[in-house]
């Protein structure tokens, strides 16, 4: 389904209720399938986290968890660990072109038993659980922190815990202490120094836990009011001290003229004057603030120079590409290299394009809020229930009209 979207005011009010963050609601799950006892509140409705439910409850050989990079990575850890159980693990085509080995590779110096059953060091697998003793690991910390993160889920399980050495430098930091705090919350005694982390061997209790709303969501909220005129948004459920890292949202977009007021479980945001002419940031801790952070600059024609972004090449498409291509399409000047994009500043942008999302959703949610300048048109816009089920009745609740197929 394609969406032509157009702005009827350009003047934002609305109340929303975002849904559950997905990386902290997936990391629960797995602690809540090894102690029951634990119930989660707020858990995301995106399919990431149903298609990780589901999985966790299937008893079936092969199970097939689509575009969800935290499942297929999480589970890998957590079936290994699994003994007397025997699956096939397998995604999307785009799964099997994102890498596992460095995760695959920890897991067989701990003692587990995996195969590649297609391309060497890519999904999918075929694991035969087993009980895990060895207590100590390194693995490569540069390519995805979602490796360490299952690692350390695991090593809440294990009866002797878990030493994890990381090598490189760590990527999307951020995500790890997410990992950590969570832990910590069931229960699990965690230490993080220098480049180790120690899961030590614990008893995870049954607590029940409320997920606070997804930021990735939120940043789309964050470029709409950027590119408003005017705009008092309201974003529950929001608090000041958050787990995920992309509450960082709050500093950026303060750059980018979004005033953030934090209430008693909601964020309030307006849109204050700035007359900034470009922005540089590392986005190394907060990669998936990328593509709405290069939209919003693009709209509000700053220059702007991001970095620390080798990690897009292997999420749901080559965001790098990806975003290049259809900055290009609007009308702006914009670079690539490996790791880093550099937008210059322009002055109109082209009306009636049509955004293609490469089977990401967060290709179609960047996109959308240009809506506010020009009438834009985004395929395959159901692409958005990979994280944000509720996108577009968000939308249209801020009065960004929507006519389909177009
Ligand atoms: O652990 C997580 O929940 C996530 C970690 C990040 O991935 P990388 O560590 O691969 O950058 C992020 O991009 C992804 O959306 C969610
Ligand atoms: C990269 C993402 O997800 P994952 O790696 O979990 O597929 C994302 O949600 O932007």
């Amino acid at each position: 389904m394609d969406l032509l979207l157009r702005a009827d005011s350009q003047h934002l009010k609305a109340k929303l209720s975002i849904g559950g963050s997905k990386s902290e609601s997936n990391r629960l799950l797995i602690s809540q399938a090894l102690e029951n006892g634990i119930k989660i509140e707020n858990l995301s409705n995106s399919d990431d986290t149903l298609v990780l439910q589901k999985a966790l409850q299937s008893q079936e050989k092969i199970i097939d968890i689509h575009h969800a990079g935290t499942a297929m990575r999480f589970l890998t850890a957590y079936f290994a660990g699994q003994p007397g159980r025997e699956v096939i693990l397998t995604g999307s085509n785009r799964m099997k072109e994102r890498p596992i080995h460095p995760l695959v590779e920890a897991l067989k110096t701990l003692g587990a038993n995996i195969e590649y059953l297609e391309k060497e060091g890519f999904p999918p697998l075929k694991i035969k659980g087993r009980k895990i003793d060895r207590n100590e690991v390194k693995i490569l910390a540069d390519i995805s922190s979602q490796y360490i993160s299952a690692l350390m889920l695991l090593g809440s399980s294990l009866v002797n815990g878990l030493k994890i050495h990381l090598e490189g430098k760590t990527t999307s930091a951020p995500y790890l202490q997410m990992t950590l705090q969570l832990l910590e919350k069931v229960g699990v005694k965690t230490e993080f120094k220098d480049q180790s982390i120690h899961i030590f061997p614990s008893k995870i209790q049954p607590k029940t836990i409320a997920v606070e709303s997804d930021w990735s969501s939120a940043s789309y909220f964050y470029s709409l009011v950027a590119l408003s005129a005017s705009a008092e948004v309201e974003l529950t459920v929001y608090h000041e001290k958050s787990l995920q890292g992309d509450a960082a949202l709050v500093e950026i977009y303060q750059q980018l003229g979004v005033e953030t007021c934090f209430k008693e479980n909601f964020v309030v945001l307006s849109k204050n004057n700035q007359d900034l002419s470009s922005l540089e940031l590392d986005l190394n801790a907060t990669p998936d603030l990328a593509q709405t952070i290069a939209v919003t600059c693009f709209g509000l024609g700053i220059a702007c120079k991001l970095r620390g972004l080798h990690t897009l090449k292997i999420k749901e498409t080559d965001r790098l590409l990806a975003l290049q291509k259809e900055l290009q399409k609007l009308g702006a000047a914009v670079r690539v290299t490996q790791d880093s994009l550099s937008l210059e500043a322009s002055t109109t942008i082209r009306e009636g394009v049509r955004i293609s999302t490469y089977q990401d959703h967060r290709m179609a949610m960047a996109f959308a809020p240009l809506a506010l300048k020009a009438p834009i048109i985004i395929e395959d816009a159901e692409v958005v229930s990979k994280s944000f089920p509720n996108f577009w009745e968000c939308l249209k609740k801020l009065q960004i009209i929507s006519v389909t197929n177009p």
